[in-house]
């Protein structure tokens, strides 16, 4: 199953808002399209976002649209991930050389699988066979044009014969964890058992959980912004020696900033207030919804490229 792909120069997106329960595809036919597929989590994860970006970029040209213009309206769609800029920039700097915009987005697409299966053969040599290994969010090929990062380490660990079992927090309120990383491992036969958000520490504590790895949205000086809750599980990883580990490609790297500048995304509040479209709040409750979070430096064991493992900045 294919995250994204173009075909007859036009964008498909897989929309992962109906994951796991249907698998349909959404057509995108200008880089508006795609623009709004990103805002609505049809397509979401650092590297996919990325990816579909530069894809915009393509629907832009042949548009007609000045790629400046475009670029600027595809920048605000969302904040956190610096893949989103990263790809963009990319696509602007091609075709500048004289390159096709669609020529770098499927190289780019191409190149983020090569990469994350570079990150998957390291992050294997910090897996043993018998690991159970908690993941926070979908880090996985549905985030990735595919492999993905940390559920690549995971597969590369499978690959190479490792008999590990995966343990995913639903991870609330979009539940990416419950609805992407489950169906990723229950697709590939992989074992994998879901847990609510807040049984990772328990789990920990009693010595179930002996690796953590995630994924990352942004690696910059003084630690990695993440999905929400990242946190409380690195908090608890800490406090029972559980290594925890970020897998990311070197995209994701924003080595000029510190994290704490980084733009914590707001998303909307009937995303906490709602469960199947159905309140468990009232309408009129105040609600903080932040998209991410930030893991501070000391709390992470090692982040996992496709350069090697590397300590945090
Ligand atoms: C491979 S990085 C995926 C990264 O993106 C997710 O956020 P979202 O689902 O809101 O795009 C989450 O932070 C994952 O770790």
């Amino acid at each position: 199953m294919e995250t994204l792909y173009w075909k007859d120069n036009k964008l498909y997106l897989l929309d992962q808002t109906l994951i796991p329960m249907e698998v349909q595809y959404v057509e995108c036919l200008t880089y508006k399209d795609v623009i709004d597929a990103i805002q609505t989590m049809k397509v979401r994860g650092a590297p996919a976002i990325g990816v579909a970006a530069a894809y915009a970029m393509a629907l832009a040209e042949n548009e007609g649209i000045d790629l400046d213009v475009a670029a600027r309206e595809i920048k605000s769609s969302r904040p956190t991930a610096v893949n989103l800029f990263w790809a963009v920039d990319q696509v602007l700097k091609s075709v500048d050389d004289g390159n096709s915009a669609i020529e770098t987005a499927n190289l780019m697409a191409i190149n983020d699988i090569r990469t994350n299966e570079k990150i998957g053969a390291y992050g294997n040599t910090v897996i043993d066979d018998g690991d159970t290994i908690l993941t926070h969010c979908n880090a996985g090929s549905l985030a990735c044009a595919g492999y993905g990062t940390a559920l690549g380490v995971i597969r590369s660990a499978v690959a190479n014969g490792k008999d590990v079992d995966v343990v995913c927090d639903e991870t609330r309120p979009l539940l990416q964890g419950a609805r992407l990383s489950v169906f990723e491992m229950q697709q590939e036969n992989i074992p994998v058992r879901l847990i609510v958000d807040s049984a990772a520490g328990h789990m920990m504590q009693k010595g179930e959980i002996d690796k953590v790895v995630i994924g990352a949205d942004r690696v910059a000086q003084g630690g990695v912004a993440n999905k929400i809750g990242s946190l409380m599980v690195a908090l608890a990883a800490k406090r029972y020696d559980v290594p925890f580990y970020v897998a990311a490609p070197m995209s994701t790297f924003d080595v000029d900033n510190n994290i704490f500048d980084v733009t914590i995304e707001e998303r909307q509040k009937e995303e906490v207030l709602k469960f199947n479209g159905k309140n468990i709040a009232s309408d009129e409750t105040v609600v903080e919804n932040p998209a991410f979070d930030i893991v501070e430096s000391d709390l992470i064991t090692g982040i996992i490229t496709e350069e090697g493992i590397k300590k945090p900045l």
